[in-house]
């Protein structure tokens, strides 16, 4: 059995009120892609938050490598690579710069910062753009280098909320090859927030959750089985279409 890297156990959290999370507990293991769905409102980015430490939980526990979100953040933050929805780039600092200062959040030393900033620009393509201001970069690009950032502190555990959102096909392509190849190679664990069918297709397993609730967690397999009987999973598989289960 591999190692669970990340472990979340009943969490709750409400909003005025509102419960946007009843009760979610979830664990990922070392070199697996999971995929997270649900319809909108299901509490997806809420869960998220409450893994990145954004927020706390109102009721339950968080642990990173055995680190307790609550009462070790900084160590289990460490263990995390995250990349939101939103950008978290500095549009007016060059991408160097911008990589630089997520190094520096994380304490790295300045020449294996400089180091691995060149490494990860190479891979990518974009040695020639270190210097470029963020701004000047269309938004696939400046995706890429938001990927590049979460990894510099070499996280075990990878959240992704709707990290493709505004790529093309070949971008997006190139990003799924890279997380994937991530899972395998280095053995992180991946979370990945999603509403696209080709990026159900790399995970190992998913997540369905709804009204703040895990509803199914399994393979894609049993997924399609409960799709035939039940409406809720009827409605995703649908929304996702049908080849993303033929693989
Ligand atoms: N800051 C907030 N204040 C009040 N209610 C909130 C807040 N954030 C989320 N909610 C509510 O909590 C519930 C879960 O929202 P959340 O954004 O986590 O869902 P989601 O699955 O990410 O949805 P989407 O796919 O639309 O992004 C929703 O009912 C939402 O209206």
């Amino acid at each position: 059995m591999t190692a669970i890297l990340l472990n979340a156990q009943d969490l709750h959290k409400s909003y005025a009120g509102k419960r946007a999370l009843q009760g979610v507990s979830l664990s990922l293991h070392e070199g697996e892609i999971v995929a997270l769905l649900g319809p909108n409102g299901a509490g997806k980015s809420t869960l998220l938050q409450l893994l990145t430490g954004l927020f706390s939980p109102d009721q339950g526990h968080i642990h990173v490598l055995g680190h307790d979100m609550r009462t070790q953040a900084s160590r289990a933050l460490a263990g995390l690579g995250v990349v939101f929805q939103q950008s978290a780039l500095d549009l007016d600092l060059s991408v160097q710069a911008n990589l630089l200062f997520h190094t520096d959040l994380h304490g790295l030393a300045r020449p294996l910062a400089r180091q691995r900033i060149a490494e990860a620009l190479e891979k990518i393509g974009m040695t020639a753009q270190a210097k470029a201001v963020v701004r000047s970069l269309s938004g696939g690009t400046r995706r890429k280098v938001e990927l590049v950032r979460a990894l510099l502190h070499q996280p075990r555990v990878l959240l992704m909320d709707e990290a493709t959102a505004g790529l093309d096909m070949a971008s997006r392509q190139q990003l799924l090859t890279a997380v994937r190849s991530l899972a395998q190679d280095q053995g992180v664990a991946v979370l990945w927030a999603t509403h696209l069918a080709e990026e159900v297709k790399v995970a190992d397993r998913l997540i369905l959750l709804d009204k703040g609730m895990v509803r199914f967690s399994g393979s894609t397999s049993d997924f399609m089985q409960k799709a035939q009987a039940d409406d809720l999973y009827a409605e995703i598989f649908k929304h996702l279409g049908q080849p993303v289960f033929e693989a």
